[in-house]
Order: structure tokens, then C-alpha cells, then sequence
């Protein structure tokens, strides 16, 4: 393997408190809120197909026009409290704030640049009661925040001249200030998640990326940083040059999610998902496919079952309020948790073939598994296949502890668990298999006896 200054700093887990109580999340929600709310992906009466958060790379926004929305930024029905109450109602365990998109628009009061709330309208700071608000309610804050900056002069996507390799000196002095002034004005949160380094420029950035991550560690110990963030040596991002990750966590999975357990390579990941096909921040006519809550549901169950977070996006609108299809699924979502979150928070994946009705979930710390059943088959017939040695002799019902099942053996170590599937059913059905006490060793995982 190659010799790597700026590779990966650790091989396999952080094994940390802090990043135990991030795998243990199941549940977070993505807000995408900024200027680009405010024209929602409309302008002069034409609609912006692409997503609304880059309306001003369309070719229909003239860019001196979006750079003078933030004029016209007064959100009256910005209510921090009722976000942080929905996101406490659907389940969320974690929120991920946008500080600052690639517009460079800062949601914060930033002493680096004018190119943030204090100048607009509505004046105050955005983040600090959100934090707060988020905080009250026991849900972790972590902040979004793009290197990519299109309002900084600095800003270059690839360094060719001397002047652009000055410029973008200053521009690294510039992001790694703001970096430090988000971690001091807010220092209850517990980690950040990066964006907008794609580009060429950054990517020769290993060196100050890695000292700016050490810093940033240093400011917050146990600070939570993905793979998103830093380059390695040979300018790759998320798995450096010998194929190890970077960071504390796989962030790959981007509006998609892996298949199976072997393409998560046994690592934290967290899957950040839009509701329509492509929308991060607000836009006023979501077009194609919006997904329904049973859809999220399932994306949930199945990022836990393969050992990650599911991560929901919100994009309110230029008045600060939660539109009401959102508002909705995270309703429904919630009724769903309400009932079942005991398969979802602390779980994850358990080293059972994988089945067609659905999704295992292991509790990491009791052993108990849980079967979410998505897909019932019609006979009702519920076939596992369990590793040797295995005692079936406590299955029930999440929803009724009371209501229990007798597998019957169809075949060494193959079950069917006849599942009534008289009443109607339209939403997943959990089912509890309790270990008997000799068959959890120290780590909670089944043992061939
Ligand atoms: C070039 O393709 C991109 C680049 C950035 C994104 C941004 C979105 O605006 C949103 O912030 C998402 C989390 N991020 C990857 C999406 C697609």
C-alpha cells in the first residue's frame, strides 16, 4: 500500500461515546434553508427544472439578481421551536443544518463576510436558535457547511495562474476562519457535514485539510466529520489512495443506498435523502415523483437493518415555514416511530440471510430482532433461516407482546412464522425474536453453539 501523509487516520470504527451515540441515531433530518427559498425555483415566470439550491448556476438567473435576494431575506414565520417540535414528533435524533450553501450565503452572523444575515431584512441569526431550539428537544446539531463558495473573490475551482493560487490562499484563510467561528459561536454541536469539495482546487488541499480537521478536532473533541471533507495526498476524497476511509463515517450515499451489507464495507454511512427525485432546498412545484412515507419508512428500515442512518430533507420556504407536504410525511413517519422505534434506535445489522418479506434489525445492546415486515407473503408464511443453535422460543408481536408465534421447521435451522394477516395491514409489521439468555456472549452477537 502507498505511503500516505494525509490518508485515512484510522482503520476500521471509531469506537468512541460520541460516535457510538451517532451509529445509534437511525433517524435525522437534512433542513436546506437559504436565499434560493425566497425564488423557489421560479424567476421571471420561468421554471427551473434543475434543483431549486443551484437556481443560480440556471441560465435564467441572472447571478447579479440572486446576489441581491438577500435583500428581500425577512422570513416572518421563522419559528425554530415548531421545527425542532416536528422533528422531535417524527422521531429525528440528529438535524444537519445548512450554515452556508455554495451561494456562500451564511446563516449565521459571520465576522468574515457581509455576505450573511446581520445585512438582510430580517437581521438576526438563523443557526443559534435552531441550535438551541434542537438542543431543548434533545436532538444532536450538526452543520452543513460548502467549501465551494460562489460569492468569495477567492473562491477558484482549479488552481492554473499565480494570481488564482494567491486568491485562493486567501480563500482557505477565509473558510478555515469560518469553520473556527462556527465552532466557537456554537459550541454544542456535534459535528459537520461538508460539501462543495469536489472541485480540483480543493483537492490539492490535503495538507490544510487535514490540519483544519485536526483544529477543528482539537476545538471540539469528539467532533464528528465524514468522508466528505478532506483529500488525501493523491487529491481522493472519501477512501484515500489505498482504499480506507476517510473521516468518521461513509457519506457517500447521496439520494441513493447500498444493497447489501457487503457494499457498506462493514463501515458507519449515513444516506441523506431528498422526498421529490431531486430537491434539497425549497422549490414551489416539486414535479415527477414525491415520496410517500411508507417509501421513507422503508429507506429507514433498510438503512438500519445495513448498519446506517437514514437521513430525511426539509426545504422550507422564503418565509421560514415547513411546507405542507413535509410537514405530512413527518407526521406519518412519526406515527410509524411512535409505534416501532425500539427496531430502530440503538439497532442495526444482523448477519442473517436477508429475506424477501423485508429487514432484519439487531438491538446492539440486548440482542433482541426485530423483523420489519414490508413485502407479506400470501400465505402469510414468514420463512427465516437462523444460524445453528438458535432458540425461537420467544417470537411475538412488537405491537402486542402478548400475541406469539410457534415457528414451525420446515428444515435445518428454516423456519415459516404463520403471521395472521387477517385484519388489514398498511403499514410495516414488526415482529420481536428475544434471544434466550445463553445465546448472547459479551457482543451481543448470536454464537454458533
Ligand atoms: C454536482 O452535483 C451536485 C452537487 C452538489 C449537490 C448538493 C446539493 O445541493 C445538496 O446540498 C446535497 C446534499 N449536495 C450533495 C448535489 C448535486
Amino acid at each position: 500500500s502507498l505511503t500516505l501523509k494525509h490518508g485515512a487516520h484510522r482503520l476500521g470504527k471509531r469506537t468512541d461515546p460520541m460516535m457510538e451515540r451517532w451509529r445509534n441515531y437511525g433517524l435525522g433530518q437534512f433542513i436546506h434553508w437559504g436565499l434560493y427559498a425566497i425564488p423557489g425555483g421560479h424567476w421571471n415566470g420561468a421554471y427551473y427544472g434543475g434543483a431549486a439550491e443551484w437556481i443560480r448556476a440556471w441560465k435564467g438567473m441572472p447571478n447579479e439578481q440572486y446576489d441581491n435576494l438577500y435583500k428581500e431575506f425577512d422570513p416572518a414565520e421563522f419559528d425554530p421551536k415548531a421545527w425542532a417540535e416536528q422533528a422531535k414528533d417524527m422521531g429525528a435524533k440528529y438535524m444537519i443544518i445548512t450554515t452556508k450553501h455554495h451561494d456562500g450565503f451564511c446563516l449565521w452572523p459571520s465576522e468574515f463576510t457581509d455576505y450573511d444575515v446581520t445585512n438582510t431584512p430580517y437581521g438576526n441569526d438563523i443557526i443559534g436558535p435552531l441550535v438551541e431550539a434542537y438542543d431543548a428537544v434533545g436532538i444532536d446539531v450538526y452543520l452543513y457547511f460548502s467549501v465551494m463558495d460562489w460569492n468569495h473573490p477567492g473562491y477558484r475551482s482549479k488552481l492554473e495562474t499565480i494570481n488564482d493560487k494567491e486568491a485562493y490562499e486567501e480563500f482557505k484563510e477565509f473558510t478555515r476562519n469560518q469553520l473556527l467561528e462556527l465552532l466557537e459561536r456554537y459550541p454544542t454541536t456535534k459535528g459537520l457535514w461538508f460539501d462543495g469539495t469536489w472541485d480540483a482546487a480543493w483537492k490539492e488541499q490535503a495538507d490544510f485539510a487535514d490540519n483544519l480537521a485536526t483544529e477543528m478536532r482539537e476545538m471540539i473533541p469528539g467532533l464528528i466529520i465524514g468522508s466528505r471533507f478532506r483529500p488525501d495526498d493523491y487529491g481522493n476524497r472519501h477512501f484515500d489512495s489505498n482504499g480506507d476511509l476517510m473521516g468518521d463515517y461513509e457519506q457517500g450515499w447521496e439520494r441513493k443506498l447500498p444493497e447489501t451489507y457487503e457494499e457498506t464495507k462493514g463501515n458507519d454511512w449515513d444516506c441523506v435523502m431528498t422526498v421529490p427525485e431531486n430537491q434539497w432546498g425549497y422549490h414551489s412545484d416539486w414535479r415527477g415523483h414525491v415520496k410517500t412515507s411508507y417509501e421513507l419508512i422503508e429507506m429507514l428500515v433498510k438503512s438500519v437493518s445495513l448498519d446506517g442512518n437514514f437521513v430525511m430533507n426539509f426545504g422550507p420556504n422564503g418565509q421560514g415555514e415547513i411546507r405542507q407536504e413535509e410537514t405530512q410525511l413527518a407526521k406519518e413517519i412519526g406515527e410509524w416511530m411512535d409505534k416501532n422505534n425500539e427496531a430502530i434506535y440503538g439497532c442495526g445489522y444482523l448477519d442473517w440471510e436477508k429475506q424477501d418479506w423485508g429487514y432484519y434489525t439487531k438491538d446492539r445492546q440486548t440482542g433482541k430482532i426485530y423483523m420489519i415486515v414490508f413485502n407479506r407473503p400470501l400465505n402469510g408464511a414468514l420463512k427465516i433461516k437462523t444460524p445453528d443453535k438458535v432458540s425461537l422460543d420467544k417470537v411475538y408481536s412488537l405491537k402486542d407482546s402478548s400475541q406469539s408465534f410457534v415457528p414451525e421447521e420446515i428444515h435445518k435451522n428454516e423456519f415459516f412464522i404463520h403471521y395472521p394477516f387477517s385484519e388489514h395491514i398498511d403499514s410495516p409489521i414488526v415482529i420481536v425474536i428475544e434471544p434466550s439468555s445463553n445465546e448472547i456472549d459479551q457482543n451481543n452477537s448470536y454464537q454458533k453453539a
